[in-house]
């Protein structure tokens, strides 16, 4: 089998080399769960450069049914889903191939992801949303590309105990995890000291908390680095995008939350670093361009050229890095406490914040109202180390009813169920 297992596997290493014969025979085959998305048109870019090597099996996307229709023209997969009933009712069935069939709802993305044609699942959904899909496919023992960080920070002990138990792989697509995944490679876990995550520092680095007070969700839109969908580009701007990604390499790599650290680094160029024990820092670099941890999810451990940008030597001049400013952007903290208590922690952060910053796009809260929010409603909630599923799923319910509580009194919230 190719691949590893981010996280669970002791040696951070590749288990087995896809076979020659294997690659030569056919392409593999991508569920793209998120298709209409900005790690979903990347993706679908990374598929176009390389036809021989990948081709598409399913599509999945939430209610943009014209734009997936039009994917389906391009890519012919054999499936289509449309999560959302309404858009599915809404659907032009004429505007899609005659060789896809166009299905509907959660249970249509688990057949997508479980079948047969289906060899490697791109899990790019945006929030919680994504769990379901990348746990129907870790249960049927897939390989999944996780961009969805939301998956792991809900409930990251479950997520990979659950691919070591059915043999799937959990491959990195997260930029920084990515660079980490790539440093690691070849690595025990007794050869790494810690890693540290790099971070743009988001549209609003340098400036102290009565700046941010009134700043509007146009201005936090605009990232410094990376082109992305408008939850994630919020989370850049608090610095929670940063926070979500310390839980991520927490459950991922199976790192103490100790031997995690967040560095602003406004180029966005280095990925991140690993720092081993004998003191050597292994960093991995490129331009910001999410084709290239795309495609190497896809065709892990395979490097092929690709539609990614190059790095322009000519043009290059200085790399700089800075502490983040911890007391301003409060949420960065959050991601830190939250990785080192676990348990059900990270399924109200996570469900707090996806409430908060859709407040703040709606312009019911103010940009520094996400954090305070947050940690509100974190402090609220009643701790547990081992939750199942289905507990954590009742929190994230119970989180967004606190946000809605938060907005309206302004008071401390109840205590969870
Ligand atoms: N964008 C980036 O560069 C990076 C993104 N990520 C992570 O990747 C994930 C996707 O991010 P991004 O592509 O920016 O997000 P976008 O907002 O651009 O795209 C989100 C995708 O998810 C679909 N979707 C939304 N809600 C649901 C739902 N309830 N059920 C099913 N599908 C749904 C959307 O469908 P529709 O369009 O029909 O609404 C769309 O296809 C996030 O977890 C993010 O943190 C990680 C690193 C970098
Ligand atoms: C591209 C990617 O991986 C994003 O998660 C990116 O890291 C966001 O930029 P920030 O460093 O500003 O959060
Ligand atoms: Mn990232």
């Amino acid at each position: 089998m190719p691949g590893i297992i981010c996280g669970s596997d002791p040696r951070f290493t590749v288990r087995a080399m896809p076979s020659p014969t294997f690659t030569a025979q056919r392409p593999r085959r991508v569920a793209l769960l998120g298709s209409t998305g900005s790690i979903g048109t990347s993706t679908l870019d990374v598929v176009r450069h390389l036809p021989d090597r990948l081709e598409v099996a399913g599509l999945a996307a939430h209610s943009k049914w014209e734009q997936l229709a039009g994917q389906c023209r391009e890519f012919k997969p054999r499936f289509a889903v449309l999560c959302d009933p309404v858009a599915f009712k809404q659907a032009d069935r004429s505007a899609f191939p005659k060789e896809t069939e166009l299905l509907c709802g959660e249970d249509a993305v688990a057949r997508l992801v479980t079948d047969a044609g289906t060899d490697v699942v791109v899990s790019a959904v945006v929030g919680a949303a994504g769990l379901a899909g990348t746990w129907a496919a870790l249960e049927a023992g897939k390989t999944v590309a996780l961009a969805n960080k939301e998956t792991l920070v809900v409930a990251g002990p479950l997520v990979t105990e659950l691919a070591a138990e059915r043999g799937a792989k959990l491959l990195p697509v997260d930029s920084e995890h990515s660079a980490i995944f790539q440093a690691l490679t070849g690595h025990t876990p007794a050869d790494v000291t810690r890693v540290v995550l790099t971070a743009s520092g988001g549209p609003f680095r340098g400036k102290r908390a009565p700046e941010l007070e009134a700043v509007t969700p146009a201005q936090a839109l605009k990232h410094p680095t990376w082109q992305m969908g408008p939850k994630i580009t919020i989370d850049s701007a608090t610095l929670m995008n940063k926070a979500l990604e310390v839980i991520e390499a927490r459950w991922l790599f199976g790192l103490a939350a100790e031997q995690i650290d967040v560095i602003v680094h406004p180029e966005s160029i280095v990925h991140s670093f690993v720092e081993f024990a004998d003191g050597s820092v292994l960093a991995q670099l490129s331009p910001p361009d999410m084709r290239l941890p795309i495609q190497l999810a896809l065709l892990y451990p395979e490097r092929l050229g690709g539609p990614a940008k190059r790095l322009d030597w000519q043009k290059f001049s200085a790399l700089n890095f800075e502490q983040p400013d911890r007391e301003t952007f409060a949420a960065l903290e959050l991601g830190f406490e939250v990785a080192r208590s676990g348990g059900t922690c990270g399924a109200v952060l996570n469900a707090a914040n996806e409430a908060a910053v859709g407040r703040f796009l709606n312009g019911e809260f103010a940009f520094l109202d996400i954090a305070r929010c947050c940690r509100a409603v974190l402090s609220s909630h009643d701790y547990e180390t081992r939750p199942t599923l289905e507990r954590l799923k009742a929190l994230d319910a119970w989180a967004r009813q606190e946000v809605a509580r938060w907005t309206r009194t302004r008071t401390p919230v109840a205590p969870s169920p």
